[in-house]
């Protein structure tokens, strides 16, 4: 039989005075007490006393509470950091109190562990309080109880395993979340023990502390290791790989913590912390990245050619400059503007999943997003029929192109607080394909500005935009002899033209543009110009929630309007 949350109601004394406490199967809530309230509107009214009452009332729903625990010999004013200047009364020496911890929001997505300690005289009522609130939250079955968690202890400034032991670890302490924690000691550790050595019956989640290189290891090592563990083949072209079932947490650490900020919405370790605590989910696409039929690896971020893949070479260069070595290469790379010839052929997506200009952005509880995609509606005969009869919806451009890029999520950060693509979304199964055709300096210029304020970066006539399911881009040095002679038909002026500068790329004496650029696939350079990409709808999760709509938690007494 199931077990049926226990409501309780009763007047307790927090550091704001007696209040009405309640708790329902959905919230915690404590507000100003009816007998106070009434004494406040007649002459024993203090409107400082009731103003700080107010501030202190909350409704906290039951998911966001992180632990209850007995307080012992508190200082009723020790959870505001207020100090008490006069000794504790005998009536407050006879109390019995417990401390809730809970989930409270600030500005721009960040979340900070508030506590409110409750008193009341008789012990009874206070195990009473415990004990509800604790067979409450042990009804929520989706928290994570034990955790593997790996610090990169180079990420970023270096502060990993600091961030980790000051900010998040005491988190997952009251949280009464038991750890095991690998510190890595070379590139690729995490992504070898988890493909190999990890015993991960035993956890409920992972958690890795740095940033996007190091959330891309863990990644890997986990799809692999599901792929491997369930029998799936991640070699082989068409395989439909295995959702991972273990969630990932992001705590941020790097230089470029790009996964974190577009599916939290901040890059705050303690926020993250909470996310994880609080047993959060968000189902996330992968991309699979293939050339000449092997597969290469996968993406969750961006694929960029072309700009992004020249100023990743370049400032992979600049590495002991550190997080400044992207400013100084995106500089020298836009003035290098270089363009790249080649073919690009993509899937269109399905009309239901939207469109890259559709100003939908994926938020949490994304509608979206929870559509059944193509690719999941896709298994054994019906994979094959739907493939082939998509083979012939197969759209090509060819073209010189600034800049190419996929991108898989919005690509947020702190510098582009909308994105690459700003209606991209998480989890539908899609990537936005971004063509940048060759333009002016100034132009080209424009178009990055937009990136940095609301105007639209794809209303520019050089730049188009797709949402596919699936992209082949073939660099024109790799193209077919077919495929370049009918380019020389197509135009007998610009086909002598073509041909000449066919023959400088292949002597790069001659100083012109070289024939191809490399992809940056996540921050990792892929030296391959020429690959094909699939996207698995929904292959992993992280303990996140995607971004909320902000302006709903303003007010603390808007939830218990809901
Ligand atoms: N102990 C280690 N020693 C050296 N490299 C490591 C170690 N642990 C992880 N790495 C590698 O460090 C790379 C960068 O890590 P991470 O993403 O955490 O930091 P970052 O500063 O954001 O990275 P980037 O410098 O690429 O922006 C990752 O690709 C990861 O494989």
């Amino acid at each position: 039989m199931e077990t049926q949350p226990r409501a309780l109601c009763s007047q307790l004394t927090s550091q704001h005075g007696l209040c009405d406490v309640t708790l329902t199967g959905a919230f915690l809530s404590w507000k100003e007490a009816e007998t106070c309230r009434r004494r406040a509107a007649g002459h024993a009214y203090d409107p400082r006393k009731a103003g700080a009452f107010k501030k202190g009332g909350r409704c906290v729903p039951l998911c966001e509470i992180v632990a209850v625990q007995e307080t012992e010999g508190e200082d009723p004013g020790a959870d505001t950091g207020e100090r008490r200047s006069a000794p504790r009364s005998p009536a407050e020496c006879n109390q019995h109190a417990f401390t809730v911890s809970y989930v409270e929001r600030g500005r721009k997505h960040r979340w900070q562990c508030s506590e409110v300690t409750f008193r009341c005289t008789e012990s009874r009522l206070c195990l009473q309080w415990l004990q509800a609130i604790k067979e409450q939250l042990a009804l929520l079955t989706t928290r994570p109880k034990r955790l593997l968690v790996y610090i990169n202890p180079y990420g970023g400034k270096q502060r990993g395993k600091r961030i980790y032991e000051q900010k998040v670890a005491p988190i997952f302490c009251r949280a009464s979340i038991s750890t095991d924690v690998i510190v890595t000691e070379r590139a690729n550790h995490a992504r070898d023990h988890l493909k190999t050595e990890a015993d991960l019956q035993k956890y409920d989640g992972i958690v890795c502390v740095g940033g996007d290189g190091m959330f891309s290891e863990v990644m890997h090592g986990l799809i692999s290791r599901t792929q491997r563990d369930t029998g799936a083949d991640q070699n082989c072209s068409g395989e439909t790989l295995v959702e991972c079932s273990l969630r990932v947490g992001i705590i941020p650490a790097g230089s470029t913590d790009c996964v974190c900020y577009a599916t939290v919405g901040s890059n705050d370790p303690v926020t993250s912390a909470l996310h994880i605590v609080v047993g959060d989910s968000q189902p996330m696409d992968v991309c699979s990245i293939r050339a000449d039929d092997t597969f290469l690896r996968y993406s969750v971020s961006l694929l960029g050619y072309g700009f992004y893949g020249d100023m990743l070479t370049d400032s992979e260069r600049k590495r002991w400059m550190g997080p400044a070595r992207y400013d100084l290469s995106g500089v020298k790379t836009f003035l290098s503007h270089r363009y790249y010839e080649g073919t690009v052929s993509f899937l269109l997506a399905d009309s239901n999943v939207g469109t890259p200009r559709d100003k939908l952005q994926c938020r949490s509880g994304c509608n979206i997003c929870q559509q059944p995609s193509a690719d999941k509606r896709l298994c054994g005969k019906e994979d094959r029929a739907l493939d082939g009869e998509a083979k012939g919806a197969w759209q090509v451009i060819r073209g010189k192109f600034l800049a190419i890029n996929a991108a898989c999520m919005s690509c947020a950060c702190p510098r582009s607080p909308k994105g690459l693509s700003p209606s991209a979304h998480l989890a539908n199964g899609t990537v936005d394909l971004i063509l940048v055709h060759k333009c002016s300096r100034l132009d080209f210029f424009r178009h990055l500005l937009r990136h940095t304020n609301k105007d639209d970066q794809f209303d520019h006539p050089f730049v188009e935009v797709y949402r596919v399911r699936q992209f082949r881009f073939t660099p024109r040095c790799q193209e077919t002899a077919s495929e370049l002679e009918l380019e020389l038909r197509e135009g007998d002026g610009v086909g002598r033209a073509r041909f000449f500068s066919q023959i400088c790329r292949k002597h790069p004496a001659c100083g012109c543009m070289p024939t191809h650029s490399c992809w940056n696939c996540d921050g990792e350079i892929l030296p391959h110009a020429g690959i094909e990409v699939r996207v698995h709808c929904q292959l992993i999760k992280l303990f996140a929630r995607g971004i909320e709509e902000q302006t709903v938690f303003d007010d603390p007494y808007t939830l218990c309007a809901i």
